[in-house]
């Protein structure tokens, strides 16, 4: 994906996810990164009226807020194959680690969940996030093996250690916003700028309300989503 990219930034309203379309301008492949099931017929006609072969849809990790439409866009189009980390222990086509290179480079940054990856598309200085690291903020760490300290980690030497231009895309954003900087978020970041102890005390604190579809969302992401 070294050619001419062509990119998308999709929104789902109900759980306020973000997902990314990325494609070769030459050879029409394409990823879609954390599709969600109720946006997959929207994303799947993209795909269709720009020409595209989705070949893989990509979770950054087993979602608590929604179901991930990666099941639903392999039974709407076939060859698509669903990824996700081995650490998350949930099933797909294709599980990758760190180091992993699929058309993006994996890296791992747990401490949201486990098994969250950061993809990095060094050709065009990006890297999509998943929860680990939202503007301004980062992923709750009081569910699915969430740890603080493992998020500080992972945040610092996994996303903060790529060049400062470098544009970050999470998967959500509460406030309207779409993208950031590695530089911005080392500047502004109001809880990953704060000594370590000071974050951990932050995340242990944040007594967020538990996401409304959790109850629905875990079971079918572990298995990369509805399949029918
Ligand atoms: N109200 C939303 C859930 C909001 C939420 O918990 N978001 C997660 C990411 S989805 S697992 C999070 O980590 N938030 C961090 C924060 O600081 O807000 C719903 O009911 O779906
Ligand atoms: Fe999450």
């Amino acid at each position: 994906m070294s050619a001419g990219l062509i990119f998308r930034q999709l929104f789902e309203s109900k759980s306020s996810t973000y997902s990314y379309l990325l494609a070769c301008e030459v050879t029409k492949q394409a990823v879609l990164i954390d599709p969600v099931i109720e946006t997959v017929d929207r994303d799947a006609g993209i795909v269709k009226q720009l020409g595209l072969v989705l070949k893989f849809a990509i979770n950054t990790h087993v979602h608590a807020d929604h179901v991930t439409g990666s099941g639903k866009l392999k039974s709407l189009i076939p060859g698509c194959q669903s990824v996700i980390a081995e650490a998350s222990q949930a099933k797909a086509n294709v599980r990758v680690k760190h180091g992993d290179k699929l058309q993006l480079e994996t890296r791992s940054t747990p401490g949201h969940t486990d098994g969250c990856l950061t993809y990095v598309l060094h050709s065009h200085r990006m890297a999509f996030t998943g929860d680990a690291l939202l503007i301004r903020g980062c992923g709750r760490t009081d569910f699915q093996q969430g740890s603080p300290e493992r998020l500080y980690e992972s945040v610092h030497s996994q996303i903060f250690s790529l060049p400062d231009n470098y544009q970050l895309y999470p998967a959500h954003d509460y406030t309207g916003q779409t993208v950031t900087t590695v530089a911005e978020e080392k500047k502004f970041n109001s809880r990953l700028t704060k000594t370590k102890s000071e974050f951990v005390d932050i995340m242990n604190n944040l007594n967020l309300p538990y996401p409304k579809q959790i109850d629905a969302a875990l079971p079918a992401n572990m298995v990369c989503g509805l399949q029918d």
